[in-house]
């Protein structure tokens, strides 16, 4: 059997993070921008994590993790250093709930994947736990190559898209104009695209 990759909304659900190490901060790092409601239960935290409750980010319970803390929660991650502890997490929680282990991915049913975001871009990379640091080292070569310049190019190729869309044009010139601003100009040339929108805009990009 092998994983099947999805794209999570979290605005207002609840995450659970039990454990407060360092790997309980990188995961709660990621959490940042999703809209959801992080709540940490750990007998002690690192200050990086203390530095995001005193923020508002995040909020904590200083005490061992109990079964009732599982309660509500859409995401689970199970962060401590204790293996008992956490295969007790992945064993209470409900068969609808997403629990992802950190040490150890095949008893969880949830992989988090290493990731990179250019605005609406996401690029995700995971081997199913086998080799994180191939994992690691395939997230920085995709880094590079798709560059900061993305997120702007993307805002575009969105807004061409509605516009392209909404539009009265024939179904080809839609295709075509779609497939045109996929051309590497675009995206390296800010005003290409304003030109672009520019001649859409005004309606001097009619049917061929
Ligand atoms: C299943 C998963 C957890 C999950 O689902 O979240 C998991 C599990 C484990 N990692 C372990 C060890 C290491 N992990 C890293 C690094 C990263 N690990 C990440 C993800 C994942 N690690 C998920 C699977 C991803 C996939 O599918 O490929 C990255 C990509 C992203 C992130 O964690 O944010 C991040 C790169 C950060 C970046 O991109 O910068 C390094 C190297 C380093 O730190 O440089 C080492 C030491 C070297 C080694 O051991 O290989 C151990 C053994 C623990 C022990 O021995 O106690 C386990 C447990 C097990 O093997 O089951
Ligand atoms: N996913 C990954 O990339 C990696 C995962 N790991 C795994 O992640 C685990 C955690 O790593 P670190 O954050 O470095 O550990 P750490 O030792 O820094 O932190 C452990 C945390 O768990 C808490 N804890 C322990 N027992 C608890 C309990 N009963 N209830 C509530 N909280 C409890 C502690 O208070 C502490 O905050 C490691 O043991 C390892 O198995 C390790 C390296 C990489």
């Amino acid at each position: 059997m092998s994983s099947y990759p999805v794209m999570l909304n979290l605005a207002n659900k609840k995450v659970l993070v039990v454990g407060g190490g360092s790997i309980a901060y990188r995961k709660i790092s990621g959490l940042q921008d999703s809209g959801a409601s992080i709540h940490v239960v750990a007998q002690s935290v690192d200050p990086s994590i203390e530095a995001l409750e005193q923020l508002g980010a995040v909020n904590v319970e200083r005490k061992a993790f109990e079964s009732s803390d599982l309660a509500g929660a859409f995401l689970i991650i199970a962060a401590t250093d204790s293996i008992e502890v956490n295969e007790w997490i992945s064993k209470e929680a409900a068969d609808h709930q997403l629990v992802n282990r950190a040490d150890r991915a095949a008893s969880g049913n949830t992989i988090i994947p290493s990731s990179i975001k250019r605005g609406k871009l996401t690029i995700a990379v995971s081997t199913e736990g086998a080799s994180p640091k191939l994992t690691k080292k395939i997230k920085q070569e995709i880094a590079e190559k798709y560059d900061e310049s993305y997120e702007a190019y993307i805002d575009f190729l969105h807004e061409v898209r509605g516009r392209v869309h909404h539009s009265n044009l024939s179904q080809e010139t839609k295709k075509r104009l779609l497939e045109q601003v996929l051309e590497e100009e675009y995206r390296t040339s800010p005003s290409k695209r304003q030109h672009f929108l520019y001649q859409l805009e005004f309606g001097f990009l009619q049917d061929e």
